[in-house]
């Protein structure tokens, strides 16, 4: 039976969903009851401190779930549908079309990137996985777009990883995971182990990225200020359960839990304009 899928509804409905790396009874879950949405074309931002549950949230959303007794999280509770598609006990079909929907940039990014290929066949690597036959012209020119719009200059595209810095690695993986043109971007921390001052430049690439190609997005960060540079909507992680989630300001002038609470004096007003 074929699924007809809205494209004008959220793109992620969460409804108290839960998500645990062992099934024992009595283990806190790593994802504890979560509601959230996110509206097609729209950004989420999910900060929160660590081991708060933002990357095993982040995972779910991605659809990278454990498959049969391999390792990874596992959805136990609620429900969670992406792009239409149901995840909990997803099978292999609709895992196959969420690796094509959904972009996914890991915390460490740069394990998305095999050594041994240039920057361009990592970049491809994605449309070849997907399609062995793809004319190689055009998968050269969709590669040289993608670097072109993440900034970096064609000639990297030659170069092999280990020659580029963290924050240039990491706009390859950026460009590595919208090479397919998901509808749906999830990117884990992707400014982490980058220099405080490119920092911005990655999270302004991917804002003009995603307006440029209106993806819909998730973006998990630990810091407000950076965030906010790409989105006003954010959800607030403590203990695997959302505290807050709305208008950036609207979550911080209104406090609803203890650690929003103390977030919001790390982030007075006068400092967050
Ligand atoms: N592979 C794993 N196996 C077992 N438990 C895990 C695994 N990964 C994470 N956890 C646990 O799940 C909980 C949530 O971790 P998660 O990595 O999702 O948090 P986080 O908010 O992303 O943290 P950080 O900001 O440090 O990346 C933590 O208690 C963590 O110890």
């Amino acid at each position: 039976m074929r699924t007809t899928i809205d494209h004008t509804g959220p793109v992620v409905v969460a409804d108290d969903l839960t998500v645990a790396y062992t099934t024992r009874p009595g283990a806190t879950p790593a994802v504890d009851g979560v509601t959230l949405q996110v509206p097609a074309g729209g950004i989420l931002g999910v900060v929160g401190e660590a081991g708060s549950g933002k990357s095993t949230l982040a995972a779910a959303i991605a659809g990278r779930l454990r498959r049969g007794t391999g390792p990874g999280p596992v959805i136990v509770g609620g429900s969670l549908t992406v792009l239409g598609h149901q995840v909990r006990d997803h099978g292999r079909r609709v895992r196959e079309v969420m690796a094509l929907e959904v972009g996914y940039l890991p915390q460490d990014a740069e394990s998305s990137l095999t050594a041994h290929l240039t920057i361009a066949e990592n970049v491809a690597e994605p449309i070849y996985d997907r399609d062995r036959r793809f004319d190689r012209l055009e998968a050269g020119g969709h590669v040289a777009a993608l670097i072109d719009a993440v900034r970096l200059p064609l000639t990297v595209m030659e170069r092999f990883p280990h020659e580029l810095s963290r924050g240039q690695r990491q706009r390859v993986a950026l460009a590595k995971a919208l090479v397919l043109e998901p509808r749906l971007l999830v990117a884990d921390e992707p400014t982490m182990g980058v220099d405080v001052l490119v920092r911005g430049h990655i999270l302004g690439v991917l804002a003009d990225l995603q307006r440029e190609r209106a993806f819909s997005a998730v973006v998990i960060g630990h810091d407000l200020r950076e965030l906010r540079s790409i989105t006003d909507r954010v959800a607030v992680m403590h203990a695997g359960a959302i505290v807050g989630i709305g208008q950036m300001e609207q979550v911080l002038a209104e406090p609803t839990h203890d650690y929003v609470e103390a977030l919001a004096s790390l982030y007075p007003r006068h400092a967050r304009l």
